[in-house]
């Protein structure tokens, strides 16, 4: 019988199976940054081991990181102590790292695939959840623990039980107006944020097809939303044509023998998934959240649902909760919610199409009064071809802030919060209580939902201009 996309990709990876046991699957990539990191170290140093495969290891520091006054010191101790205690680590195992300031610095997912690190068929782990980002690639690419992250850094490989298969096929084209953010949204509202769990999920179909790398990314990277393991798309000219000549990535006879062997990386026709999904792409539209949890989202043009109205008890009580959390009135149109905040970042949506998209909507606007939006490049690559581009112009003549390369208001980990109550429209991937801040509440948007709104200042799609 034929295999998935994952199994050809896990069973390449496989140096050790035994009856009864994990497998022992080898490591192609491991990224690193300053909040997972530290115990792993010490435990390196405890053990009185070496980082075995440091060239295939590289760290930045992301979450802790101001983004404005590089150049002053961290003033948050505990941030402080988080980069200052990865930079010692790196050096001292001889780990290869992005401080910040420095060129290639950014979001950890961010810069892997910029740098032409993440290939096709690797095997990609990170002490970070949003790992699944990877996997747009091709790669299988998932989150690790921090005792695995010490692990890995000790041998360069990872024991793991083998996640089941899922397929989630998204036919049709996406409407004008419609993005991968939308898709992936309109996804986890229909699975659940379950809906994943002990599997790896395939992206399939035409509307991911038609999919730039960027909203390929958008995609994977909310694979854990969804309680997946990872998220993966089979590697296709798009994703190649993003590859080629980036810095890491193969050349000359070595780049057509990659290309030979990534081309192998699709799942069979005779392959089966332990679970399927069909989505529609033609019925979907802009996509927002209304709740707690990334799957409490809606279409934009609908209304806060009514927790009556549903019949489970656990999600109705899920509903009630966030409803009062998030000072929502059931009923309300989802666009007459006003909203204080507005952030474009994160490892979801801080590229450079997202960049563009917000810079699209932006252009000869304004941010509306009362309404403060940071512009957050995922990396200093990011910021500095959003520059050439002229993009920072537009965002900063629209009255929103251009900011510098981190993880930002995407979560409460650096200066760039919300104060308790206050609302935002956000292109992070979780709203959870708390998330952006304490007591803040947080709105989960597309980059073009994101700049419609912080025009309008009510959540709005650039189509409402
Ligand atoms: C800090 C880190 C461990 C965490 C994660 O694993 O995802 C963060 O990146 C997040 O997005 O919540
Ligand atoms: S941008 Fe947000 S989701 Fe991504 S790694 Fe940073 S904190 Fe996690």
């Amino acid at each position: 019988m034929g295999r998935t996309l994952a199994e050809k990709v896990y069973d390449a990876h496989v140096v050790r199976r035994a009856e009864g046991e994990p497998d022992l699957l080898y490591i192609d990539l491991h990224l690193v940054h300053e909040v997972t990191s530290p115990q792993a170290f010490d435990g390196l140093r405890m053990a009185g081991r070496q980082v075995r495969r440091p060239d295939l290891t590289i760290a930045t520091e992301d979450h802790n990181v101001p983004t404005t006054d590089l150049l002053k010191p961290i003033a948050d101790p505990v941030s402080r102590t988080q980069v200052e205690t990865l930079r010692k680590n790196c050096s001292d195992f001889g780990v290869r790292l992005h401080p910040m300031g420095d060129d290639g610095q950014g979001i950890v997912h961010v810069i892997g695939p910029q740098l032409g690190l993440t290939q096709p068929g690797m095997t990609v782990v990170c002490g970070d959840s949003h790992t699944s980002t990877h996997g747009a690639f091709g790669a299988l690419a998932f989150g690790i623990g921090t005792s695995e992250v010490e692990h890995v850094l000790a041998t360069q490989t990872l024991p793991q039980i083998q996640p089941k298969t899922m397929a989630v096929t998204v036919d049709g084209a996406l409407p004008e107006g419609v993005t991968a953010k939308d898709l992936i949204l309109a996804i986890i509202a229909k699975i659940g944020t379950g809906g994943g769990q002990g599997h790896i999920i395939e992206y399939r179909g035409e509307a991911i097809r038609s999919l730039s790398m960027e909203g390929r990314m958008t995609v994977c990277n909310m694979s854990i939303e969804a309680g997946a393991r990872a998220g993966m798309i089979a590697p296709d000219e798009t994703t190649f044509a993003y590859l080629e000549g980036r810095p890491n990535a193969p050349q000359g006879a070595d780049w057509d023998q990659a290309v030979e062997y990534w081309t192998s990386l699709r799942t069979d026709d005779d392959a089966a998934f332990d679970k399927e999904v069909v989505i529609d792409a033609a019925g979907l539209t802009p996509f927002v959240t209304w709740g707690t949890n990334p799957g409490q989202g809606l279409p934009l043009g609908e209304s806060v649902p009514d927790p009556a109205s549903i019949d489970d008890p656990a999600k109705r009580q899920n509903a009630e909760r966030a409803l009062e959390y998030m000072g929502l009135t059931a009923g309300t149109p989802l666009r007459d919610i006003k909203v204080d905040t507005v952030f474009v970042g994160s490892c979801t949506n801080g590229r450079i199409e997202d960049l563009r998209a917000v810079a699209g909507v932006l252009e000869g606007r304004r941010v509306a009064d009362g309404v403060r939006m940071l512009v957050v490049p995922g990396s200093m690559k990011v910021k500095k071809q959003a520059e050439e581009e002229g993009l920072d112009q537009v965002i900063s003549a629209s009255g929103a802030e251009w900011r510098e390369a981190g993880c930002s208001m995407c979560l409460a980990m650096n200066p760039d919060k919300l104060t308790p109550g206050e609302r935002s429209a956000s292109t992070s991937n979780r709203n959870f209580e708390g998330r952006q801040g304490p007591g803040g509440r947080t709105h989960l948007v597309s980059p073009a939902v994101a700049a419609a709104t912080a025009v309008t200042g009510r959540l709005a799609a650039p189509a409402d201009l």
